[in-house]
C-alpha cells in the first residue's frame, strides 16, 4: 500500500528548475532510497515531501492527507532528520528532546515517558544528561533520530544519515534504522551518496539525475537491470563446447578451458552449475564472481563521478559540525 504519493512534482528557484515533473510513490513499511549526484534535487524532493519547502506545482499525499494544503496535519505523521548537525550542543540529550517535544505539542504529562523511550531505543540512555558537545559524531546523529521519534512518526525522514561518521559508527546508526523499520515497521525514507548504505537498508531506490527520475526499482532488479552477475570457471578441459540449461544463465564468453556465465544471482547459480557439470563428468578446478554493485547501477544511471563528490561533501559536512559543536 502507498504510504506517500507523488505526483508532477516541481520545484523552481527562479527560472532554475530544481525538481522536474516528479512522480513516484513510497510503500508502507518500506526503506526507501533517493540518490543521485549533488545538485540532483534530493533535498528539495525531501523538502517538498516534509512540508519544508513549498512545491511550485504537483500533488503528495501522505496516507490520503494532502501534504501542501494541510501542511500541519501531514507534519504530525513525520519526523524529519536534516543533513546539517541540528543538535544544540550546550544542552543536554534530554534537554534536546525536551525542545522538539515542546515543538510537537507533545502532551506535558507524556513528555518525560516519551523523551526517555527515544533515548532508551537509540541507545543514549546513560549518556541523556551529559552537553551534546561532549558526544562523538554517532551519538549526535542518534541524538538527531531520537528527536525525531518523539513525534512518533509514521514516516522517518533522513538526509544523508552517516555522512561524516566513522565505519564503526555508521554501522550502528543502520542498525538503529533498521530496527525502527523492523520491529515498528515504520516506513524511513532517505538521502545518500554512499551506495554500501543504500545497499545495506533500502528495499527500493530512485536515482535522481537533473531534477528528474532516472530510475527507480528494487535493489535486486536494478542490478539485473544492468546485467546481472558474471561467474567465471576454469574448467579441466576445452569450454568451446559446453553448454548450460537457460535457468542457470548465459553463457557470453569462452576461450580455451576458461567459461563467462551471466546470471541473475551468482550465490544460488554456482552450485548448480557445478554439479550441472560434475553430472556431465566435466571438473570445475576454480571459480571467481563479479558482482553487479549498486556503484555500477549508480554510474549507469547517473553518469557521474560519485567518488569525488561524496569526499567533498564528507569535508563540509564534518567542518559544519566542528563549526557547530564550538570545537
Ligand atoms: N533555496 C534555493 N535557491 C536556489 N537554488 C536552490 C535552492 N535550494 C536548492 N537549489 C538548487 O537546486 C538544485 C537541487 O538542490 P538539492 O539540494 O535538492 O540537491 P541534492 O540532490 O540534495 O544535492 P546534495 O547531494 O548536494 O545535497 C541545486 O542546483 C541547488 O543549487
Amino acid at each position: 500500500m502507498n504510504t506517500i504519493s507523488i505526483n508532477g512534482l516541481t520545484k523552481k528557484f527562479g527560472d532554475f528548475t530544481a525538481v522536474d515533473d516528479v512522480s513516484f510513490h513510497i510503500n508502507r513499511g518500506e526503506i526507501f532510497g533517493l540518490l543521485g549526484p549533488n545538485g540532483a534535487g534530493k533535498t528539495t524532493t525531501l523538502k517538498a515531501i516534509t512540508t519544508l519547502g513549498k512545491p511550485s506545482s504537483g500533488s503528495i499525499t501522505a496516507f490520503g492527507i494532502d501534504v501542501v494544503r494541510s501542511p500541519k496535519q501531514a507534519r504530525k505523521m513525520f519526523g524529519y532528520v536534516p543533513q546539517a548537525v541540528s543538535a544544540d550542543g550546550d544542552l543536554t540529550g534530554y534537554e534536546n528532546l525536551l525542545i522538539f517535544a515542546k515543538l510537537f505539542y507533545v502532551n506535558k504529562n507524556e513528555r518525560d515517558k516519551r523523551i526517555n523511550n527515544a533515548l532508551e531505543y537509540m541507545g543514549l540512555s546513560d549518556r541523556s544528561h551529559d552537553l551534546v558537545k561532549h558526544y562523538s559524531g554517532g551519538m549526535m546523529r542518534r541524538l538527531e533520530i531520537a528527536q525525531a521519534l518523539v513525534n512518533r512518526p509514521k514516516v522517518l525522514f533522513l538526509d544523508e544519515p552517516s555522512i561524516g561518521l566513522d565505519p564503526s559508527s555508521k554501522r550502528q546508526v543502520w542498525k538503529y534504522i533498521k530496527r525502527l523499520n523492523e520491529e515498528f515497521g515504520m516506513t524511513v525514507v532517505i538521502t545518500t551518496h554512499d551506495m554500501l548504505e543504500a545497499d545495506e537498508l533500502c528495499h527500493r531506490i530512485a536515482i535522481m539525475n537533473s531534477g528528474k527520475i532516472a530510475v527507480i526499482d528494487t535493489l535486486f532488479l536494478l542490478k539485473k537491470s544492468i546485467g546481472g552477475d558474471i561467474i567465471s570457471l576454469s574448467l579441466m578441459e576445452s569450454a568451446l563446447n559446453v553448454s548450460i540449461p537457460d535457468d542457470l544463465g548465459m553463457i557470453i564468453g569462452n576461450d580455451d578451458n576458461r567459461l563467462l556465465i551471466s546470471t541473475d544471482n551468482a550465490e544460488t547459480a554456482i552450485p548448480k552449475i557445478i554439479r550441472h557439470f560434475e553430472g556431465n563428468g566435466i571438473v570445475v578446478s576454480s571459480v571467481t564472481v563479479n558482482k553487479q554493485t549498486l556503484d555500477d547501477v549508480f554510474m549507469k544511471y547517473a553518469k557521474s563521478s560519485l567518488q569525488s563528490q561524496s569526499s567533498m561533501k564528507d569535508i563540509r559536512s564534518v567542518r559544519r559540525s566542528f563549526v557547530r559543536r564550538g570545537r
